[in-house]
């Protein structure tokens, strides 16, 4: 009998904790990221080169005054995709139209937004890698005539009239880049890709959301809790949120690093920013499979949950972070990860990293 999580008593209020590091936005933690974003450039933490960049390709589009080309903004979730968009928005003094992908259902849908969209209005489509076919197509023109066809009509009587469409920005945000057709892609004239933050400017972040969110967080403790934010702005806005509901129930008026430890081992979140699936993710390849190599199916299995989950919420951090490695015969422990578990790895292990 597998030794599985479920086994191990990995019940819902433990799956809780797993949420807590995720970096995708849950229940109504829009509204809160709303609160939390920085709305001109200079105040946008880290990202220095794509701020550099973005700085000049704006002041350039407001100089020759005309709305600057359509930007892509690619990278995994949670790193700023939207703040940016909105910063964008703020600094052209233009307002801005959201929507998404999966909100897009029809090309009607799509032509209905565009053709009401302003002179040098920016429109923020997220998740951009998945419009419907026919969206994509309708967005081509739009991005590149600012032409719309509008059908009139059904059947062979049907016909199409071109609607001119005012000036405008897309902004397209995608964590597939790769799912873009080129087509698309090409459509953009800036393509800023965000990567994760190092936990100097993580530390800074913490700081500014805690300004804002009226919490006294001395600087030891906003470097401990960077070291566990998995280098995601989301992941630390939530951290913080969470100890700070820690110090509040514990009378605190200024949160320490030993606050931090205290609230955050609650979680389940260790000094690594690692979770309890991370851990008898790392736990199942050294103790069970000898340090591996061990097939995706066989680790999901061993930790009770589904393939597609560990494969897409514990495995890029813990391969980014060096504790595992992909190989042709399946996942490895690294020699990080045997010691983060306080074990020695067999020596027959130890030439495999
Ligand atoms: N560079 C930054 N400086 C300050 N706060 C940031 C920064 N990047 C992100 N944040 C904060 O992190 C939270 C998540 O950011 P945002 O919603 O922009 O991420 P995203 O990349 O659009 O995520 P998703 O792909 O899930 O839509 C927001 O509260 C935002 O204010």
């Amino acid at each position: 009998m597998p030794d599985t999580l479920q086994a191990q008593g990995f019940n819902d209020a433990q799956e809780e904790s797993l949420r807590i590091i995720s970096a995708e936005p849950q229940n109504n933690e829009q509204i809160s990221d709303e609160e939390l974003r920085p709305d001109t450039l200079d105040t946008f933490i880290g990202q220095p080169q794509l701020k550099a960049q973005m700085k000049l390709f704006l002041d350039a589009a407001q100089l020759r005054g005309v709305a600057p080309d359509h930007i892509l903004l690619a990278g995994p979730p949670g790193l700023g995709k939207t703040t940016l968009s909105m910063i964008v928005a703020h600094e052209l003094g233009v307002p801005i139209r959201v929507t998404s992908g999966p909100a897009i259902q029809h090309a009607g849908d799509l032509a209905s937004i565009v053709s009401s969209l302003e002179e040098g209005e920016v429109l923020f489509i997220d998740e951009i890698h998945r419009l419907p076919r026919a969206a994509e197509e309708l967005l081509y023109i739009a991005m590149e005539d600012f032409r719309v066809d509008v059908m009139v009509g059904k059947g062979p009587g049907a016909s199409s009239i071109p609607l001119t469409l005012p000036r405008f920005t897309v902004i397209g945000a995608t964590t597939r880049e790769g799912m873009l057709p080129s087509p698309l892609r090409a459509r953009f004239g800036f393509t800023a890709h965000l990567d994760y933050y190092p936990t100097s400017e993580l530390e800074k972040l913490i700081l500014r959301s805690a300004d804002v969110l009226g919490i006294h967080v001395d600087t030891e403790a906003a470097y401990e809790l960077s070291l566990r934010s998995r280098g995601t702005p989301r992941v630390a806005n939530r951290l913080l949120r969470r100890v700070r509901d820690w110090a509040i129930v514990h009378g605190l008026t200024e949160v320490n690093a030993d606050a931090v430890r205290d609230a955050l081992e609650l979680y389940q979140i260790d000094s690594e920013g690692l979770d309890r699936l991370d851990i008898a993710v790392l736990n199942a390849i050294c103790r069970q499979f000898n340090g591996g190599p061990v097939g995706l199916n066989n680790l999901a299995a061993m930790v009770g949950e589904e393939s597609e989950t560990v494969e897409t919420v514990c495995e890029p951090y813990l391969v980014r972070e060096g504790f595992l490695a992909r190989t042709p015969r399946g996942r490895i422990a690294t020699g990080k990860a045997w010691s983060h578990l306080g074990l020695t790895p067999p020596n027959d292990v130890t030439s495999l990293f």
